[in-house]
This record gives C-alpha cells, sequence and structure tokens, in this order.
C-alpha cells in the first residue's frame, strides 16, 4: 500500500528513515516480504513515502519515507506523522561517509522527542556484512559517541537510543527488528513470564514466539539469547512452512500413518491439523526442534535439551505446557490492550 498519509488507527507504527541508499527499501522487503538479500541490488530509488501494515500479535505500520524528501518544509504534516510514531528506526550505511547522517539523525531526533517524547529510538548500523571486525568496532564506537555528542548539544542528553548493527545478509536484522518491535508490544512481560514458565517445567533450554511470516520474535524468555539459537529455530520455521506446503500438496496422493501424522523418519515428523502446524526433529546431538503454530500467524520455536529423558517423554510434557501456554495466549490477546483488527 503507498500512501502519504501517516494512519490515524491506533496500530504500533514503525518510521524507518535515513539518508538515500542507506538500504532502506531493502530492510522492508527482505524482512517483510521475504526477498532474497540479492535482489535488492536492483531495487529503485523509492520517491514516495511507502507504508505497510502487517499483523502479527500486534498490528504494526511501517513508514518508509525516502532520504531525499525534506519532512519540515510546511507542505508535509511532520507533527501528525511524528505524534502516531511508537519507534523511529533510523538507518546508517555504515559503509559510507556516516557524518552527514549522525546530523541528519541528530535534527529528527530533535524533533522527534519534541512532539512525541515516549517516541523509541532506534539506530540500525546497517550493512556491517562489509566491514571487517575492527572497522566494525570503530564504526559502531564513533557513530554511538557522535550521536551521544550531538544530543548533549541540543540538551538531550537523557534520550535513550538504542543501537544495533545490521546487515540483510544475515540473521542481524531480523534480531533488531524483533527487538524493536517487543517495545511496541504492552503485554511483553506477562509473555515473557509465560516462557520463563513454560521452559522451566519443560526441559526446554530457549523458546521463542515468531511471527511466521517475517521471522521476527515478538517474544522470548529471559534467557539471553545466542543468535545462533535464534538462526536455528527461524530456519526451522523454514524448514516447517516448506515441508507443511510439501505434504499438503502431497498428501492428496499419500496418506498419512493412522494417526494422521505424517511420518518422515524414527526422530522427525510434520504433524498436520487442519488449523495446527506443529513440526518436531531430533538432532544428532539429542537436542529436539520443536515447532507448535499458536495465534495470530505466531509460532512457538523451542531447543529441548532431554539429557537422558527419552523423546517420547520430553515431548509428551512439551505438548501438555504448550497446550496450556497456547490458552494463556488465548487470554492475553482476548483481554490485550492492542486494538483488535482481526480475529484469532
Ligand atoms: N552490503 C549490503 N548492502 C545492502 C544492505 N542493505 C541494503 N544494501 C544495498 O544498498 C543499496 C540501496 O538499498 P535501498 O534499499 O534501495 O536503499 P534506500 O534507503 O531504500 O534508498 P532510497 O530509496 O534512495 O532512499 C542496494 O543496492 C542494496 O542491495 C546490507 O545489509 N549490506
Amino acid at each position: 500500500m503507498n500512501n502519504t498519509e501517516a494512519p490515524t488507527d491506533p496500530k504500533a507504527m514503525i518510521l524507518l528513515m535515513g539518508l538515500r541508499r542507506c538500504g532502506k527499501s531493502s530492510i522492508c522487503k527482505v524482512v517483510f516480504h521475504n526477498m532474497q538479500p540479492l535482489d535488492t541490488l536492483y531495487l529503485e530509488s523509492t520517491s514516495n513515502p511507502s507504508l505497510e501494515h502487517f499483523s502479527t500479535l500486534i498490528d504494526l505500520a511501517v513508514m518508509e519515507l525516502p532520504g531525499q524528501l525534506n519532512y519540515f518544509e510546511p507542505s508535509y504534516d511532520s507533527e501528525r506523522l511524528f505524534k502516531s510514531v511508537g519507534a523511529l528506526v533510523y538507518v546508517i550505511d555504515s559503509q559510507d561517509e556516516y557524518l552527514s547522517a549522525i546530523t541528519n539523525l541528530a535534527m529528527i531526533m530533535e524533533y522527534a522527542y519534541k512532539v512525541n517524547p515516549s517516541i523509541n529510538i532506534e539506530v540500525l548500523i546497517h550493512k556491517v556484512d562489509g566491514l571487517n571486525e575492527d572497522f566494525k568496532v570503530d564504526a559502531q564506537r564513533e557513530i554511538m559517541q557522535r550521536t551521544g555528542e550531538e544530543l548533549l548539544e541540543l540538551g538531550l542528553d537523557g534520550v535513550q537510543v538504542s543501537f544495533y548493527l545490521t546487515s540483510i545478509f544475515d540473521h542481524s536484522i531480523y534480531e533488531a527488528f524483533s527487538r524493536i518491535v517487543q517495545k511496541l508490544i504492552p503485554e511483553i512481560s506477562y509473555l515473557e513470564n509465560m516462557l520463563d514458565n513454560l521452559i522451566q517445567h519443560s526441559k526446554i533450554e530457549k523458546a521463542f514466539l515468531f511471527d511466521i511470516n517475517s521471522k521476527i520474535y515478538v517474544s522470548t524468555d529471559s534467557n539471553p539469547v545466542d543468535i545462533q539459537t535464534y538462526e536455528v529455530c527461524a530456519e526451522f520455521v523454514d524448514v516447517s512452512i516448506d515441508l507443511f506446503d510439501l505434504y499438503k500438496n502431497s498428501n492428496q496422493v499419500q496418506k498419512g500413518n493412522e494417526n494422521g501424522n505424517l511420518q518422515l523418519n524414527d526422530s522427525k515428523k510434520v504433524i498436520k491439523h487442519p488449523e495446527e502446524l506443529k513440526n518436531v526433529s531430533q538432532l544428532g546431538n539429542d537436542v529436539i526442534l520443536y515447532l507448535r503454530q499458536m495465534i495470530r500467524g505466531l509460532a512457538l520455536v523451542s531447543i529441548i535439551r532431554p539429557n537422558g529423558t527419552d523423546m517420547e517423554s520430553c515431548l509428551t510434557v512439551a505438548d501438555y505446557n504448550v497446550d496450556i501456554f497456547k490458552k494463556g495466549l488465548e487470554k492475553i490477546w482476548a483481554s490485550s490492550k492492542i486494538p483488535k483488527n482481526e480475529q484469532i
């Protein structure tokens, strides 16, 4: 959807800004439209603001403002726009000369904070795939330091700014967006508590609540996120969807076993109920990957470490506890502060 108007409905809105060619459209296409990163090489420069809506646990709107637009000229209703925004995501191309980006960011932060003091300011130090480790650290330090100095000069030294090192060529961009989106979910602390409860009682080492389409995780338990664990879980979402689609088609000619489950091999099965996707896979090191579809396009993906317990017992306990978790999620959603345009 293309639109120059800010939405008037109370969606959680993310504003994506940055100088020309910093990578805004690529980020949108890769994260929200599953575009292959290499295909972004041929993206045309965006000349009009574009607005896209995504329904995950929250209804999210992402507005991309092209780099060459002057948002502060009188004809552009910046005030209304910035007031309706939950997060300002500013993209800085780390492979380019970034001092002018920081000056531009400072001007935008000053304005954004004035009209909307509760706005989250998030800075993506982007395209870090092209930098070696030393350059990466240097760029991060310099950008953070200079941004801090600009804020100090503007008398905004108390304003919280978060920085993320990102690239569309790995999972860092999904991880950054996950954290940005989570800050916009009012019920995030309940979700985290529920996930903590779930893992404590199920031999689960780590659990993510994924948005299946974008592979952003809208919540996780309170243990630290290790990017490799996230990658494994995100890829398991992809594999599960592919298998689901595959068996959806082949199911017409091939029957499952007597339980209606499709056996892949002893340790791996995709279980299809008409309305629920489930996938379980045991890896060579005994770790079990476990995926269950939840509500509103979400899936719970967890890593189970059996530590000597047999797989069947682990799965029975996990199934039982995940059922309870899902019911809790339905309850939270039913009494959520989030506006509901869609049913579960
Ligand atoms: N190496 C690298 N290149 C990237 C990354 N993200 C985007 N790019 C490239 O950067 C170039 C510009 O990307 P765009 O997404 O068109 O940039 P934009 O900010 O939308 O540009 P405007 O529409 O002109 O404002 C493209 O060639 C992308 O392939 C990244 O993470 N790493």
